[in-house]
């Protein structure tokens, strides 16, 4: 933000006036909406909003102003241009949280015009983008819950306003909204349109659950009066809507009660009928909710799918690391495709063919990348703009360079010859040639050619006067006029023996609401001159520091000729600009074909690029059907972790196999890798079916149709969840979803608790997984007890290694995933570790076994006696140390941690041997 932007502008006389505060104030409150006041100079936001608003951008209260009296005041803070296209943008995009509204007016008269939240940006698109890339596709969705035959039933509807896309869909869910949930996160959707709670048929208890998986998804609910789900128009509406016309042919969508009302609830919602120019544009689907893996928001999170606030940068991500694409695009189209991974084998493979030949042709991933596509204008947002008229002469000239590099990218493609010749010939080449030809924009080409002055580019955008008759006969005037100035003042400077341009100069003059033509001098020059000048010949128009301006009645004449012949000129300007952009709008279809075709190779050239150019260079995976029992990942890597600077990332191979090691379990010490070990294979697969290639050395992956992924602790408190019993058996329900056909990845179920309820509920879990869905599963835990799991799907036990420095007692994580399950004495390791005398650290290795067989007599501990009470007090207080000391949890405490609890607890035993001799004498042999 530079400093402009942080200069608050002042309040005026309208920000004191006391109508306007008793106005605002009677204004209803409402909670996440912001009002903005347009002061035609400035922005003003009041109340509560303005604090925030000051907090939020000028990270200071002090510009906050109280205008009024004190028994009538109000919070102001105002906003420059700058300032309010950026809060606009972190309010109704970042954040997504807020919605907004625009009041214009002045005193105590105001009027919302305009209003937006996140998923309807339409009415501040233009404020919004016209400074930032467009980075997110805004989706807008309707739920409705309703119970046929007491089954709960969700009717789910969106609005992809960018790519004209409407979509409904009808479902059973659970109780916990799982396949809500994951059309949720598929969709991507902003803003949820829910009926009002009260006009709702659902339970209290499934709204206030709908609510939770709608914010759990970072959409903002937003209600609407019931009768907005009412049915009763959607028929008309639609074939008003639809390019077909045909609102028969969508009896898949009409004859499902749910769907169809929430589909007229996000027609509603995104006031899709007040639009003209979007009628007849629409596409409309039933939304095949197997048509993309499934992910519910918990495995987006955990494997950092998208980026969060929080991201120290941009490779934490997996859209951060992806993200390589080109054009603005690209950046949104591979935010939607990490949210609908694919399912359907032929078409990952069709992307890995693209990948594969941009992977093997540097060249021809070199002419795409950086001749072709970079540099490209946001062509998606341009047609938009042109399609609703909105397009400026040098918007047109933008996608005017953007067409006219097409014949480049065909070629680019035509003179590929590897293996996927054909491929990129059928899906581009071909493609691109079509949309480009002598019909298409070719014509588009030709049209701006005849129409634009491409000489005055970029200095300005006008229609070039042989376009029209009339502008050129209003040009013609226009440059006599202009001449017969030029020569006046000639004629003037030479009267008065001055040189044009050096010492005086034609300028404009600013009469009232006209400008007209004069002359300048410099004050020592009007001094040689005043003489003349006051010979009545010349009219004096001003007199400043900076010089002294004058004109002559002929040179006000031809001004005001000047004038009136520019009027004209500029109107028929502008008659002809719209008259062009109307021309040019007829192109949008063909430019929407063009947009997704850019979209997709720009996405997928990187794709290439990451694959190329990752630390460690990533393969193509080998897609399997989902059927298949087997996800092998050789020389698997975290392609986030691998990409941070100074990690030497230890790959290794995660091998599951239907039968052998479909079910692994993973222990080792905290810290040690296990979450790193089972993300990096869900991250694999996702990456897989999105269309990339993968960072192993080699993968076979048959395809999954969802990823669970379930986090313990965590992630439990992230989200406020009351207890932990509550996350376990949310857990436990959502694995419902899951199919054998699913990856289920879950890390540190129960951490933070000691209890065995812990401890049963993972085992419940796992039980569940194996013998009643059959998924392929990655369970990284502390409690060793799950290592005995066995089934029919084929339980693999894992740990990750650590080594112990002899010599320093350093504890070394490897990082290596070992078979086989941890080795147990890492809690003497420990021990070690924190210098424990060596007959402790004997005496607890020997015991070790026996750690949860507390019943040992005194000399088992090695204490013989001289005096049984004594001897007896010690073993007692020994017995207290081991069990203490057993009971930490060193595998899910940091090796810091385990450490100076086990330091604590032997300080206490050696404070208390202070009064026990015998075990003062052990502790100190
Ligand atoms: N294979 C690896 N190669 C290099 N560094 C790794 C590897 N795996 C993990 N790390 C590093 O170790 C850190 C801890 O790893 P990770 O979180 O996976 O451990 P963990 O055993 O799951 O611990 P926790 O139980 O605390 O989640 C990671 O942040 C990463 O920096």
């Amino acid at each position: 933000m530079d400093d402009t932007a942080l200069a608050a502008p002042e309040l005026g006389a309208d920000g004191t006036d006391q109508g306007f505060i008793k106005w605002f104030k009677a204004l209803p409150q409402e909670p996440n909406l912001v009002r903005f006041f347009d002061r035609k100079d400035f922005y003003s936001v009041h109340g509560e909003n303005a604090v925030y608003i000051a907090k939020s951008f000028y990270k200071t209260t002090a510009v906050v102003k109280t205008m009024g009296s004190s028994s009538n005041s109000l919070q102001g803070v105002t906003l420059n241009r700058n300032l309010f296209e950026t809060a606009l943008r972190y309010l109704l995009v970042d954040s997504a949280e807020y919605s907004v509204q625009l009041f214009e007016g002045s005193g105590s008269h105001w009027k919302k015009t305009r209003e937006a939240s996140p998923g309807k940006l339409g009415a501040f698109e233009d404020d919004l983008f016209r400074n930032a890339e467009m980075a997110d596709v805004p989706v807008a969705a309707a739920i409705i819950l309703g119970y046929p035959e007491g089954a709960r039933t969700i009717g789910i509807a969106f609005c992809d306003a960018a790519g004209r896309a409407l979509g409904a869909c009808e479902f059973a869910d659970d109780e916990y909204f799982c396949n809500t949930e994951s059309v949720l996160v598929q969709l991507g959707a902003k803003e949820v349109v829910l009926p009002k709670e009260g006009d709702a048929t659902a339970s209290s208890a499934d709204a206030s659950r709908l609510r939770d998986v709608i914010s759990r998804c970072s959409a903002l609910p937003s209600e609407r009066a019931k009768s907005n789900f009412s049915t009763k128009n959607l028929e008309q509406d639609l074939i008003r809507l639809l390019r077909s016309g045909n609102a028969e042919q969508h009896r898949d969508v009409l004859d499902r009660p749910l769907a169809a009302a929430a589909l007229s609830a996000v027609i509603a919602f995104s006031e899709l009928m007040a639009i003209d120019s979007g009628h007849h544009k629409w596409n409309l689907s039933l939304y095949d909710t197997g048509r993309y893996m499934r992910l519910d928001a918990a495995a987006q999170r955990a494997l950092n799918v998208m980026k969060q606030r929080t991201d120290a940068n941009d490779t934490f991500s997996l859209y951060g690391l992806m993200n390589k694409g080109r054009t603005p695009m690209a950046k949104r189209l591979l935010k939607v495709w990490l949210k609908q991974p694919l399912v359907n084998l032929t078409d990952i493979q069709e992307r890995h063919n693209i990948v594969d030949a941009l992977v093997d042709d540097p060249l021809l991933r070199e002419r795409l990348r950086n001749l072709h596509l970079r540099g490209l204008p946001d062509v998606e947002r341009l047609a938009r703009k042109l399609e609703r008229r909105k397009a400026s002469l040098a918007d047109l000239c933008q996608l005017y360079r953007a067409s006219s590099r097409l014949p480049m990218l065909v070629e680019a493609f035509r003179d590929y010859e590897g293996p996927h010749a054909e491929l990129l010939s059928t899906r581009y080449a071909d493609k691109l040639e079509a949309a480009h030809d002598g019909e298409h924009l070719a014509k588009f080409e030709e049209l701006l050619e005849a129409a634009v002055d491409l000489d005055r580019i970029p200095d300005e955008y006008l229609i070039c006067a042989s376009y029209d008759a009339d502008l050129q006969e209003l040009k013609e005037e226009k440059d006599e006029v202009e001449k017969t100035i030029n020569s006046i003042a000639d004629e003037i400077a030479e009267d008065l023996g001055l040189i044009m341009d050096k010492t005086v100069k034609l300028e404009w003059h600013k009469l009232s609401n006209t400008r007209t033509r004069c002359l300048r001098i410099t004050q020592s020059e009007e001094k040689k001159v005043r003489k003349k000048l006051m010979g009545g010949r010349y009219l004096m128009l001003e007199t400043r520091k900076d010089g002294t301006k004058f004109t002559t009645k002929g040179l006000k004449e031809a001004a005001e000729r000047l004038q009136g012949i520019s009027r004209s000129y500029d109107q028929r300007q502008h008659a002809l600009v719209e008259q062009v952009v109307s021309v040019a709008a007829t192109f949008c279809e063909v430019w929407e074909g063009v947009t997704s075709l850019i979209a997709e190779v720009d996405v997928l050239a990187g794709f290439a690029e990451l694959a190329t150019s990752a630390p460690v260079a990533y393969v193509r995976p080998n897609m399997l059907p989902s059927d298949a029992g087997e996800i092998k990942l050789i020389g698997c890597r975290h392609p986030c972790v691998e990409a941070q600077d100074g990690v030497d990332f230890i790959k290794n191979d995660c091998i599951m196999e239907r039968g052998k090691s479909w079910f692994q379990v993973i222990t080792g010490p905290n810290m040690g890798g296990k979450s790193t070990y089972i993300r990096q294979a869900g991250v694999s697969v996702l990456m897989a079916q999105v269309g990339c290639f993968v960072p192993c050395d080699e993968a076979t992956i048959a395809v999954r149709d969802c990823i669970f992924a379930r986090v313990g602790a965590g992630d439990c408190q992230l989200r406020g969840v009351s207890t932990f019993m509550a996350e376990m058996l949310e857990t436990a329900a959502i694995l419902k979803g899951a199919s054998s056909k699913s990856l289920v990845i879950i890390d540190e179920l129960g951490r933070g608790t000691s209890t065995y309820d812990g401890f049963g509920l993972a085992w419940a879990i796992s039980e569940h997984l194996m013998a009643e869905i059959g998924c392929p599963t990655l369970f990284a835990t502390h409690f060793h007890e799950l290592t005995a799991l066995q089934g029919p799907v084929g339980v693999s036990n894992k740990h990750v290694e650590t080594a112990i420095d002899e010599g320093s007692g350093k504890l070394t994580m490897l990082y290596q995933v070992a078979e086989g399950t941890c080795d147990r004495s890492f809690g003497i390791h420990v021990a070690e570790f924190a210098r424990f005398p060596p007959e402790v650290v004997e005496m607890a290795k020997r015991k070790a076994a026996e750690l949860e067989d507390f019943s040992a007599p005194a000399e088992s501990l090695g204490l013989g006696s001289k005096d049984e009470g004594e001897a007896e007090q010690a073993a007692k207080r020994a017995r207290t140390f081991m069990e203490d000391f057993a009971a930490l949890p060193l595998d899910s405490l940091s090796p810091e941690q385990a450490v100076s609890q086990s330091q604590a607890l032997y300080k206490q035993l050696a404070a208390d041997a202070a009064s026990m001799p015998i075990l003062q004498q052990l502790l100190q042999v």
